[in-house]
């Protein structure tokens, strides 16, 4: 009954973009189709220690002394195990790049829809670019309040032809980018007592997918009454994200939902799927989503860094060997892991549940 009443409301708003029913001057409450209810029970304190989010300083990883080095990796352990979340600082991407970045992004969400249109294409996850509204209209049950786009800019690098600098800006970033997560995989090798390029070489990053995913969230009247991304897991191996100056992410940690907040400038950094695979369970991949807020527009820029689409992931046999364990999960080709994800039915389930011995 909800989805049909769902589905004949998303019918009556005609939903062609999130930015502009937000800025409709008749909008003073949220559409029912886009209903979700967050239970403000489930939120964590931010003062309490409990959950202070961890913070590693990458330059002790690229420019530290050994044992400073040894010590951040040491920290690392526990970090990936109990939060699979970080905010990353002193990484090495100037600040004006990541603005750069946003304003980038939130050029092209300013374009008229027809315009955006444009680059509309089919659901498959590894579309070169894709822009939408929502998640997936076809399959939604209830609408997300947000735009995105995403672009695929590794192993080739693709672009947005507009707004005219996306090209320049993203191809910087991203390479940028780049270099900050693949300094954590080294870190994370080394965390699981393997050698720096395990993670690099198993997962046959030379050819690994990395994503430009943006998210646009306008201000919604009752925020607690809608939803920007629902909870979910990232499926690739780590991944990075900014955002501007409005908050959102927020994290689960000890069963509470935490909103993450902290130094201006870093990246905030999440565990994915793979990398809990890979890590037979050892590291966990952090559930997630993002909250809107009634006063301002948050943008946030997910990278999102994965294996080969070929790869086949199953636990590293040197970790089960050395922690005497059987494997928790079945081996999974990257590609069809993703199609598994996002066909519909494992939407904010764990897709964990297919894989599992
Ligand atoms: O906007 C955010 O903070 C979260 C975005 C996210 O989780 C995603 O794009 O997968
Ligand atoms: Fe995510």
């Amino acid at each position: 009954m909800a989805e049909v009443a769902a589905a004949q409301s998303t019918e009556a708003l005609k939903v062609t973009s999130i930015k502009s029913l937000a800025e409709s001057p008749a909008l003073n409450s949220v559409p029912s189709a886009y209903g979700f209810t967050i239970n403000p029970n489930d939120e964590a304190d931010p003062n309490d220690p409990e959950f202070a989010i961890p913070i590693v300083d990458m330059s002790l990883l690229t420019s530290g002394s050994p044992e400073q080095r040894s010590k951040i990796i040491h920290d690392l352990v526990k970090i990936c195990q109990e939060w699979g979340f970080f905010i990353a600082i002193n990484h090495g991407v100037p600040e004006s790049l990541m603005k750069a970045m946003i304003e980038t992004c939130h050029g092209f969400f300013s374009l008229p829809d027809e315009e955006k249109n444009e680059f509309k294409s089919g659901n498959d996850v590894l579309e070169m670019f894709k822009y939408g509204t929502s998640y997936n209209l076809a399959l939604d049950k209830f609408l997300l309040w947000r735009d995105f786009f995403k672009v695929r800019v590794h192993p080739e690098f693709y672009s947005l032809y507009k707004p005219a600098c996306f090209s320049e800006v993203s191809m910087e970033f991203s390479k940028r980018a780049r270099e900050v997560a693949l300094e954590i995989t080294r870190a994370i090798s080394e965390s699981l007592g393997l050698e720096p390029n395990y993670i690099h070489n198993a997962m046959n990053m030379d050819r690994g997918i990395q994503m430009l995913a943006a998210n646009y969230y306008p201000p919604c009247p009752r925020p607690e009454h809608a939803i920007g991304i629902p909870h979910h897991t990232d499926h690739g191996l780590v991944t990075l994200l900014i955002q501007n100056e409005m908050k959102g992410l927020q994290v689960e940690h000890n069963g509470k939902w935490l909103t993450v907040d902290g130094p201006p400038n870093g990246f905030f950094v999440n565990l994915a799927d793979q990398m809990q695979i890979l890590t037979n369970g050892k590291y966990k991949s952090v559930m997630h989503r993002a909250t809107v807020n009634n006063k301002a527009t948050r943008i946030s820029i997910a990278i999102p860094h994965g294996p080969s689409v070929d790869t086949v992931v199953a636990p590293a046999p040197e970790l089960l060997e050395k922690e005497g364990q059987a494997p928790k999960y079945l081996a999974m080709n990257y590609k069809e892991y993703i199609q598994l994800q996002q066909s519909g039915k494992n939407y904010m389930k764990s897709t964990f549940d297919h894989i599992r011995v």
